[in-house]
């Protein structure tokens, strides 16, 4: 690229950063203004509460004067984040106006068209597109098209065009850094740049440098079923996010960013990713992670996480093992739904509903409700009897209402417990006196029982611990699950639960039995549903998200590869038993091969660790061996880390120190903490990443990565067979830049073995 077309090209960012600057300052003038407006209504605000509050004649109408105060503020407050939104896009282009430009030529014109492409679209006065945003349907002829006749897809269906240029930019505080012409999807020495960078605190976006096959993930907007398999660091985070933005983008008006919901691995995950769509101008989508929403909705029992299983799985014998798998499967979940439709009133575990101690609904009551309605959906069956009940608890208020200790109670209350009792009615709305006693009694009463409306309203009155027990008792089981093993699975969950305790594996069945037979548990509101390390899911759990989220088109992204503790799955087989499930109409499967986070030998070695590690296609970015470092006891392999971390702190941002599970991530970190290393341990409630060194287990640093790795133990004690391959795998390729993997022992046989060639790694023995 000659030094003139770059000094052009500088002319036009230094022309479009002066009116983008120009353009800053106007509107910041314009949020001055929407502050200040915004203050002055919440002065005015704060003066109308705080004077006419106490004040009972004026209560009505000062509370219409602040309802329309509320609202004009809830207005004022958008306009204000608005204007705050366009201020925050304008700065970022300021520095940053665009990274890429397409030439390209309309059928039927001569001359070419040049268009920039940048995070957000920037016109001028004139309405010309200075910048055109990443998520413009123009814009994909730059991430799909290679140079010549391309097609892109608009609302008005789909256009042809020829792409003449493609030229990509790198651009930092105005002034262009470098600058290449390519003929491929966008070129790898812009990629080589970004790569080769250390590792932010916080995930960065990739819209600059977005590929061929992660933009075909990007931009679906077809399938009701996206399933990715994408080898570790093929940017299957980074496609969800951009994902959500251009989602965002194209459905502005019927899609919120709180109607999407993502399903992410860990805590700390959730905030290494929390920077990515505001970057791009958006607002960040719900998340939450699979041990957080079933806490959420098995309330007041203690839910064994994935991270509790972890620890102890290396003691799970094969038997268990298949009663779970059963237990995790379609099979199991279609069971549960067919036991719910074909259930008999006298086979409901109805419950006493009790107040004070006594019983106030008894249970043969609730079964003759439910008995003599006509036979519905299990759900409807159950609201009515709901509705039976509330009535019949109205009707006892009502009585009650007219006992005696009411009447005193009465005769007690102040002037202010009073005209609290009396809520919105006014003092004398009443046309006789006894109707006003009549109407408290009833609030004291209702107050009093409110207990049992709740017990009613949640459903207390079904036993949905021993109805899932019941319908273990009769579940059909496939052959290879030992119905001892089985029967005593069923008698660990009911002791659980005496413990308020909920084993992993009952959750999804239990919460799916209790929503067909009480109908609650579904948000409809809810538009796409994100499962990342979709691997780490049973079908179990994937098919409750499903009914939980029943209008959601879903799109689970995973690695069958970075399975921890268990064999690995192929993607169309999975996809198989998806389908089989969902009952979807439009499911596609796209496969991501290329890996961009490691060097190329880290990817070279994590490959030689699979069996079918070919598939993999790793990036041609240059780097250091990994090296294998073996000691024969614990005491010198902690020295020997100490002095690895040493080395590697000197170059490196973020290290970080991998352990197969917690226990062994306590036991180094004390060592270390002892010996003064400045570390810190990293444990489930943590919810961002310290600066220095971190101690960590691997299911912790599922999705993260750090500029060097250094893997905890890889002896053939601890990673024993092809079981653990998937949490060695996800271990090494958690390092961007350097990999070093300790062993005190003897190497586990997945890396001393005849596949592993030796010239991809460095060894170290102890010299004894
Ligand atoms: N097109 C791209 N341009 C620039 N960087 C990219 C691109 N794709 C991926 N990356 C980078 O590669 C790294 C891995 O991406 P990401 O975390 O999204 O991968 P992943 O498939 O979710 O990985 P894993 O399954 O191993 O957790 C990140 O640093 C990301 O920024």
């Amino acid at each position: 690229m000659t030094s003139q077309e770059q000094a052009k090209e500088q002319r036009r960012v230094d022309s479009v950063v002066h009116q983008i600057t120009a353009r800053i300052k106007d509107v910041t003038t314009d949020y001055a203004k929407a502050r200040a407006e915004m203050k002055l209504v919440q002065e005015n605000y704060s003066a109308n509460t705080s004077v006419n509050y106490v004040e009972l004649d004026d209560r009505i109408d000062t509370s219409a004067d602040l309802q329309q105060q509320r609202a004009l503020a809830s207005r004022l407050i958008e306009n204000e984040q608005i204007i705050k939104g366009q201020l925050d896009t304008f700065k970022d282009l300021e520095a940053s106006p665009y990274f890429g430009r397409i030439d390209i030529t309309d059928p039927g014109e001569t001359g070419s068209e040049k268009l920039y492409i940048g995070t957000a679209s920037f016109t001028n006065e004139d309405q010309d597109f200075l910048v055109y945003d990443w998520r413009a349907p123009i814009s994909s002829v730059y991430y799909n098209g290679t140079l010549g006749d391309v097609a892109y897809d608009t609302p008005g269906g789909q256009q042809l065009t020829t792409l003449k240029k493609k030229r990509q930019f790198l651009i930092a505080k105005g002034q262009i850094e470098s600058m290449f012409d390519t003929n491929e999807t966008v070129g790898d020495e812009m990629l080589q740049h970004v790569l080769g960078e250390q590792n932010d605190e916080t995930m960065q976006n990739i819209v600059a440098t977005i590929q061929r096959e992660q933009n075909d993930i990007i931009r679906d907007t077809r399938s009701d079923l996206l399933v990715v398999q994408g080898v570790a660091g093929s940017g299957k985070t980074s496609a969800i996010l951009q994902r959500i933005a251009f989602l965002l983008y194209h459905s502005r008006k019927e899609l919120e960013a709180d109607q999407i919901v993502l399903f992410s691995p860990n805590r700390l995950f959730s905030h290494y990713i929390s920077d990515v769509l505001p970057s791009l101008g958006e607002r960040n989508m719900r998340q939450v992670t699979l041990a957080e929403f079933l806490t959420q909705r098995l309330q007041g029992l203690d839910v064994e996480t994935l991270f509790d299983r972890y620890e102890d799985e290396d003691t799970v014998s094969q038997k268990v093992r298949d009663t779970r798998d059963f237990k995790e499967s379609a099979n199991y979940m279609h069971q549960v739904a067919e036991y719910c439709q074909h259930l008999t009133p006298d086979h409901f575990k109805f419950n006493h509903i009790y107040f004070d101690g006594q019983i106030f609904f008894n249970k043969s009551e609730i079964e003759s409700i439910y008995n003599n309605l006509p036979s519905l959906q299990p759900a409807d069956r159950f609201l009515r009897t709901k509705n039976t009940l509330i009535k019949r608890l109205k009707y006892r208020i009502g009585e009650e209402a007219k006992s005696k200790w009411v009447n005193e109670e009465i005769d007690q209350l102040s002037d202010e417990q009073y005209h609290d009792l009396l809520g919105s009615k006014r003092l004398h709305e009443f046309q006789e006196l006894d109707a006003e006693v009549a109407f408290i009694a009833r609030k004291i009463v209702t107050k009093r029982l409110r207990v049992v409306y709740d017990a009613i309203y949640n459903n207390y009155f079904l036993d949905t611990y021993s109805q899932y027990a019941d319908f273990m008792d009769q579940a059909d089981l496939p052959a290879d699950v030992d119905a001892s093993i089985f029967r005593a699975s069923r008698d660990d969950f009911l002791q659980a639960i005496e413990y308020h305790k909920c084993p992993l594996v009952d959750t999804a069945p239990l919460l799916y039995l209790r929503d067909i037979l009480t109908g609650g548990g579904q948000n409809h509101a809810m538009k796409h549903l994100f499962v990342d390390e979709m691997q780490d899911y049973t079908i179990a759990q994937l098919q409750y998200l499903h009914h939980a989220f029943p209008k959601a088109n879903m799109t689970f992204l995973g690695d069958s590869e970075q399975a921890l503790f268990r064999d690995v799955e192929s993607p169309e087989a999975l996809l198989k038993k998806l389908r089989a499930a969902f009952h979807v109409h439009r499911p596609r499967l796209l496969k991501l091969n290329r890996s961009y986070r490691s060097t190329l030998p880290i990817t070279t070695f994590a490959k030689a660790l699979l069996p079918d590690g070919d598939e993999i296609e790793a990036f041609n970015r240059p780097g250091d061996l990994p090296k294998v470092i073996m000691r024969y006891d614990f005491d010198s392999a902690v020295d020997a880390l100490e002095h690895q971390l040493k080395t590697l702190q000197a170059t490196n941002g973020m290290v970080a120190v991998l352990t197969k599970n917690l226990a062994q991530a306590h036991e180094v970190y004390q060592k270390l903490h002892r010996n003064h290393v400045d570390v810190s341990l990293l444990t489930d409630a943590d919810r961002s990443l310290p600066k220095g060194i971190l101690v960590l287990p691997i299911y912790l640093a599922k999705g993260l990565e750090f500029d060097a790795v250094v893997g905890w133990d890889v002896s053939a004690t601890n990673f024993a067979d092809q079981r653990m391959t998937g949490t060695l795998y996800t271990i090494i390729t958690r390092a961007m830049h350097q990999l070093v993997l300790i062993s005190i022992g003897p190497v586990s046989p997945l890396i001393a073995s005849e596949r592993m060639p030796k010239n991809v790694m460095e060894i170290e023995h102890e010299l004894t």
